[in-house]
């Protein structure tokens, strides 16, 4: 089957190419005048990171492969202070490239020391997950994590470009792969219920990137999130709505000191979303029924510990969508129809925790 181009707009267009064995379109998709390109990509995944390195050097490129540590444990000031020595050593200039390779926390990595170095260097992004796939590297946004939460510091940089090889996704543990569903589920339930429908099909083919539906459900999530962040880069209002379900699931990676999968958190953060629409009136107990099911068919988590909410509750304060000392939470108004819950009321907050405690 043919690579799939979809095309991020906005002020810095972009392409995102989906395809199987498309490795050899790393190159295409810097921009000229590239000599030198720092590869960032976790030291656990050589495997991964050869061919990249070997594409880009076959074209041409003097490559330099900086390995970083797994998963979350990159996202830090210390790992990106040694990123941007390394970019300092081997003479990184304007005219050169980051490109990140792996998943959303080293995606996320890479372009914030990309968009930090020389105040911005272009970045490509080669996403080896489900989930750095649909979101993590499609839309610009980057960071890393500080002791006080999740995601606190960062940028909007677009990338120049992402390569999503579905190849790389066999490698994949299981439990990553699911986790990354509950981002694909997560566009169903704010924009695109095809997804939703794919998925409770063949719930056992959604996660495995073997299934029927695979590439499908790939495509529709990109474009959900290209329509996105191609109007509203900054979030200054229609992004906010991929953040369904990170409100309480960002309190909860932080709450696990970050050991818990984004994914996992994601999905009872949306049954908690989903929970809060209903008690506030907005949506049936059938919408939170079906969030339920979805999730618990492919094999994602819906509850967390009863014991933890005065915790979350706190983490909360910090979320990047609240205004003063206004929390803000996004929900349903209806299935595809993300609404805004602005300054609820303690017992709200509390009552939907009750909903999905165990
Ligand atoms: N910037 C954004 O818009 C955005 C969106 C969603 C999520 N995120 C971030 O993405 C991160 C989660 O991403 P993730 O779920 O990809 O987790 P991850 O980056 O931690 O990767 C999960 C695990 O899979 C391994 N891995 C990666 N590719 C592999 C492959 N092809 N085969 C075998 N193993 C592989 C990784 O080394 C890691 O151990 C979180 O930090 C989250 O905050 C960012
Ligand atoms: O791209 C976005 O915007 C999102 O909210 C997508 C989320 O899936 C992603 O986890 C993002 O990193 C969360 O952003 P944050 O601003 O809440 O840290
Ligand atoms: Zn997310």
């Amino acid at each position: 089957m043919t690579a799939t181009r979809i095309t991020v707009r906005g002020d810095s267009p972009y392409d995102v190419v989906v395809g199987t064995g498309v490795l050899g379109e790393l190159p295409a998709l810097l921009k000229p005048g590239v000599r030198t390109v720092a590869v960032v990509h976790p030291a656990g995944l050589p495997e991964i990171a050869r061919p990249v390195c070997a594409s880009l050097s076959d074209a041409g490129y003097d490559v330099v492969a900086l390995p970083v540590p797994d998963g979350e444990q990159a996202k830090t000031v210390e790992v990106a202070a040694q990123l941007w020595s390394a970019f300092g050593r081997y003479g990184v200039t304007r005219s050169d490239a980051v490109v990140g390779v792996g998943g959303g926390a080293t995606t996320d990595l890479a372009g914030f020391v990309a968009a930090t170095w020389l105040r911005g260097v272009q970045v490509v992004l080669v996403p080896t997950t489900l989930l750095a796939m649909v979101d993590a590297a499609v839309g610009g946004k980057n960071g890393i994590d500080t002791p006080e939460g999740k995601n606190l510091v960062g940028t909007f940089l677009p990338p120049a470009g992402v390569l999503c090889d579905l190849t790389t996704l066999a490698s994949m543990p299981r439990a990553d792969y699911v986790a990354g569903l509950a981002e694909v589920i997560k566009g169903g339930f704010i924009a695109d219920p095809v997804i939703l429908d794919l998925v409770e099909q063949d719930p056992a083919g959604a996660a495995s990137p073997e299934g029927r539906h695979t590439r499908e459900l790939i495509e529709r999530k990109v474009r959900v999130k290209a329509d996105v962040v191609g109007a509203d880069l900054r979030e200054a209002g229609l992004r906010e709505i991929l953040n369904y379900g990170h409100t309480l699931g960002h309190a909860i990676e932080r709450a696990e000191h970050y050991q818990m999968r984004h994914g996992e958190a994601v999905a009872i953060g949306m049954v908690y979303a989903a929970e809060l629409s209903r008690l506030d009136g907005r949506v049936g107990a059938d919408l939170v029924e079906r969030t339920r099911s979805i999730l618990t068919a492919v094999g994602l988590p819906t509850g967390y510990r009863a014991d933890a909410w005065p915790r979350l509750r706190d983490h909360m304060r910090l979320d990047k969508k609240n205004r003063g000392a206004k929390q803000r939470f996004v929900v349903l108004d209806g299935l595809a129809r993300p609404g805004r819950l602005e300054d609820p009321s303690e017992e709200l907050l509390e009552a939907a925790y009750q909903e999905i405690s165990r």
